[in-house]
């Protein structure tokens, strides 16, 4: 009889599930829809939030839509997600399950997600610095709760735990009090220490940060719990694994050699490869680095180039067209535009129009925004502008990460990830451009696949 790991990623965008057959290594099923969560809200400018309720029900539905007869046979569930974001619930009364078996969001908070820029640099600087090698940027969950703390503290007041959406979806699941979180996580929400494995609590104590609020630590790739009741057709009492970063799962499905680099475009955009197993990171952050190094598994890291503007910045055009269109009349839908300009560039081999796409700026560079240049009368075509476009996100990350370290590094290959990557042939095309090295693609619900491989190679 085939037994299954399903791998759950609640990404920026989607939500994808597959179930994994142990036996064979391979996906069994899959499915991704996305969550059309984002909460529009005019009085907080730079908010990015999305709506955990939406998240949650896109999940239910996504797992609904995976064979029911092989679900009975899952033997361990992984969740990864979006990473830095954070959600706050009451314990006890953070979700409902009394609709069979699956669970709603109840006594919850929107989700804060790593695109937010409440935190000006201003702010930024106000906040002790951290004993981590990690620099805290806008859209860290720790500088999210700062940012709470002192502007908005009765918010704080009405609830009891925090974490990542992953994380929620894990406590619910296994029916834990509070949360837990491992090293992926946590280093992405700031003033976490990866050398130690704990919290800056004597920093975040010294300035009056809500302690109860930060997650207990487990070890990457260690169990959570059990499932606390029936899920989907999955038994109550599967194990489950604490949940991971989107961009460590994605890695694990796609790198074999550590020669290898893996370029990921799902929301955002990830340019990375593993450091040797002896590495250990500076003391001290370098906030000036568009190079960061987080934590894989054990006490290895990677060093990545994590650029905030990649499938996002094509997301962010197609919602340009669709409102110019809306106010001129017309009226067409998203994939039908992604289509059409996907179709247009690739009529379109070149482009001297010149598209720097970085709109949420850079961590390192937050205040270098998107430019369009070299405009002139001959390259105002839609093919041209998503021929730029596309190469204008391979320009940027690549900047962030140049290419000489990735030769230093020895890397001889780029496996490309990500569904913004799966789904444009033009960016595909702008990828194998781009470097020097063959590239390769991964598969697809990459980050899914990764953590149901994580679980996977526990057994
Ligand atoms: N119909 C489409 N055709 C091509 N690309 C698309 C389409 N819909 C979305 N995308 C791209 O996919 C990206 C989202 O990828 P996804 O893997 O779902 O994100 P995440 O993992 O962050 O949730 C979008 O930002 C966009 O660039
Ligand atoms: O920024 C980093 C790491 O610092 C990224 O790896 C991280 O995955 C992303 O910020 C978020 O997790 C969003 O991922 P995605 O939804 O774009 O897949």
């Amino acid at each position: 009889m085939s037994t299954y790991v399903l791998g759950v990623d609640v990404g920026t965008t989607s939500v994808k599930t597959v179930l994994f057959e142990t036996g064979s290594r391979s996906v069994a099923a899959s499915h991704a829809l996305p969550t059309t969560s984002d909460i529009i809200d005019h009085n907080l400018i730079k908010a990015k939030e999305q709506e955990s309720g939406r998240i949650i029900d896109t999940l239910n539905r996504c797992l609904g839509l995976l064979p029911r007869d092989k679900l009975q046979h899952v033997i361990r569930i992984g969740l990864s997600g979006q990473m830095h974001g954070v959600l706050f619930w009451k314990a006890k009364s953070g979700s409902d399950w009394s609709k069979r078996d699956f669970f709603t969001t109840t006594d919850t908070s929107q989700l804060v997600t790593w695109q937010d820029g409440r935190c000006s640099s201003h702010f930024l600087s106000s906040l002790p610095k951290p004993h981590s090698h990690i620099s805290v940027a806008t859209g860290f969950g720790c500088a999210t709760i700062f940012w709470y703390m002192r502007h908005r503290p009765e918010f704080l007041e009405d609830f009891t735990v925090a974490g990542t959406i992953q994380d929620y979806v894990v406590s619910m699941l296994c029916g834990l009090d509070g949360c837990v979180m491992t090293p992926q996580n946590a280093a992405s929400w700031g003033f976490f220490n990866t050398s130690s494995n704990q919290w800056n609590i004597d920093i975040l104590k010294g300035a009056g940060f809500p302690l109860h609020l930060l997650p207990q630590c487990v070890p990457s790739g260690g169990l959570a719990g059990q499932t606390c009741s029936d899920w989907h057709g999955i038994p109550a009492g599967t194990p489950v694994g604490a949940a991971l970063g989107d961009f460590q799962s994605s890695v694990y499905s796609c790198m074999s050699a550590q020669t290898d680099a893996v370029l990921n475009i799902s929301t955002s955009a990830q340019l990375t490869f593993a450091m040797p197993a002896d590495f250990r990171p500076p003391d001290s952050p370098q906030p000036a680095s568009s190079i960061s190094y987080f934590p894989y598994f054990e006490d290895s890291y990677l060093a990545v180039a994590a650029s905030l503007n990649g499938g996002n910045a094509l997301a962010t055009f197609v919602e340009m067209l669709t409102s110019w269109m809306k106010e001129l009349g017309a009226e067409m839908s998203d994939s039908c535009l992604y289509e059409k300009l996907i179709h247009s560039a690739l009529n379109q081999e070149t482009s001297d129009l010149r598209v720097s796409p970085t709109i949420l700026g850079e961590r390192h560079d937050p205040l270098c925004l998107g430019q369009v240049t070299n405009i002139s009368t001959t390259n105002l075509s839609l093919g041209h502008l998503t021929r730029a476009l596309c190469r204008g996100i391979l320009d940027n990350i690549t900047s962030m990460m140049p290419a000489e370290r990735l030769q230093q590094a020895g890397v001889r290959r780029i496996v490309g990830s990500g569904s913004a990557i799966a789904r444009n042939e033009v960016l595909r095309q702008e990828v194998e451009k781009a470097f020097a090295q063959p590239v390769v693609y991964g598969q697809n619900a990459d980050s899914a696949v990764g953590v149901a491989m994580v679980l996977c190679d526990l057994l």
